[in-house]
């Protein structure tokens, strides 16, 4: 159960008052998410989520929200941001940041064939395109600054054989981060979190990727990695499954075609994604924000990636004829 700030009925129809949406006539809380609380709402003109913001400040959510009506508006397929008859799309509910988007049509497929995997991978594409032009800059959050900061924090609960597993796999990821390979790879805004969890199908139709707020600005590949990790692999052994993978990367391929530097550096931003996940668990796990609410996720399936990236063959992020 994630509602940590409870809103009524009551609450949400004073607030609503400054949207051009009707009247409030339900809310429910979401349970399931761990970084925000959402609610489905109703009102006279439809429904709609509302997120209130646990973590996120004031200054850091209108990279997200604008980043959202961007995409919108040049038509991926994402939660579209409703404004305040000011202009607003952020607001103050319970003295927290909150906003209201646009409700997706579906749920998520937590069992994806390859025709899921190629319709994310072609909406990836359309989605790093489109935002190229975005003018509001804000870094991955995740990227290896923060990665840089949080490895000595969690190193003391590691296994011996974890501790050297992420001390090297830093210092491979910091040495690549200064290499010419890394310069040419291109980079822009990124959901930076794009797990089946957070993509909404209609049967094997996609409605929409949401959940924005790990977006950043980072490398297109390293979006594509963290979407390979999550989407192609059988989720028991987090092995790769190659008719998922090529059906992703083809689709991303044919709308926006990969470049020799990104076939370069496939299998070190593969790693770079299994880390950033690893230790964000890692994190969660052994400093966990509130014990009673939330079941942390499990750290030790981003460990087995990331030794399987290590260790085995990757296959091509394209070949001469994709
Ligand atoms: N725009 C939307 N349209 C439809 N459903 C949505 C939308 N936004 C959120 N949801 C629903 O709310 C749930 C939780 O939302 P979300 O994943 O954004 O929460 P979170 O706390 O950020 O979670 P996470 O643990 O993935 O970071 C989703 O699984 C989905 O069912
Ligand atoms: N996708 C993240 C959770 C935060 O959105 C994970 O699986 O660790």
């Amino acid at each position: 159960m994630a509602v940590f700030t409870p809103v009524t009925l009551d609450d949400l129809s004073h607030w609503i008052t400054q949207f051009d949406l009707g009247k409030a006539l339900a809310i429910k809380g979401i349970p399931s998410g761990i970084e925000n609380t959402n609610f489905f709402i109703t009102t006279e003109f439809g429904e709609y989520v509302l997120t209130i913001f646990e973590n996120l400040s004031f200054e850091q959510l209108p990279f997200y929200l604008n980043l959202m009506r961007h995409l919108a508006e040049r038509g991926v397929l994402v939660p579209a941001p409703i404004a305040t008859h000011q202009g607003n799309l952020i607001n103050a509910l319970h003295g927290k940041p909150a906003a209201i988007v646009s409700k997706l049509e579906g749920s998520s497929q937590m069992k994806p064939q390859a025709v899921h995997c190629a319709a994310v991978g072609a909406m990836l594409a359309r989605m790093h395109i489109a935002a190229e032009n975005f003018p509001i800059r804000q870094p991955n959050l995740r990227g290896l600054a923060w990665r840089n900061e949080t490895a000595p924090i969690v190193m003391p609960y590691l296994s011996d054989s974890n501790k050297q597993l992420l001390a090297e796999e830093m210092a491979f990821q910091n040495a690549f981060a200064e290499s010419d390979t890394y310069r040419q790879l291109q980079n822009g805004p990124i959901h930076a979190d794009l797990f089946r969890n957070n993509v909404m199908f209609n049967g094997d139709h996609l409605t929409g990727f949401f959940d924005f707020y790990f977006a950043g600005c980072d490398t297109w590949l390293f979006d594509v990695a963290v979407t390979v990790n999550d989407w192609c692999i059988d989720v028991e052994t987090g092995v790769l499954d190659q008719e998922r993978v090529r059906a992703m990367l083809d689709a991303y391929h044919h709308v926006r075609p990969f470049t020799a530097a990104e076939q370069a550096a496939w299998q070190t931003m593969l790693r770079a994604g299994a880390l950033r996940f690893w230790l964000s668990r890692l994190y969660d796990f052994h400093l966990p924000r509130d014990a009673e609410m939330l079941t942390p996720h499990d750290p030790g399936h981003f460990e087995r990636i990331l030794r399987l990236r290590i260790e085995q063959a990757t296959p091509p992020l394209f070949t001469s004829a994709g």
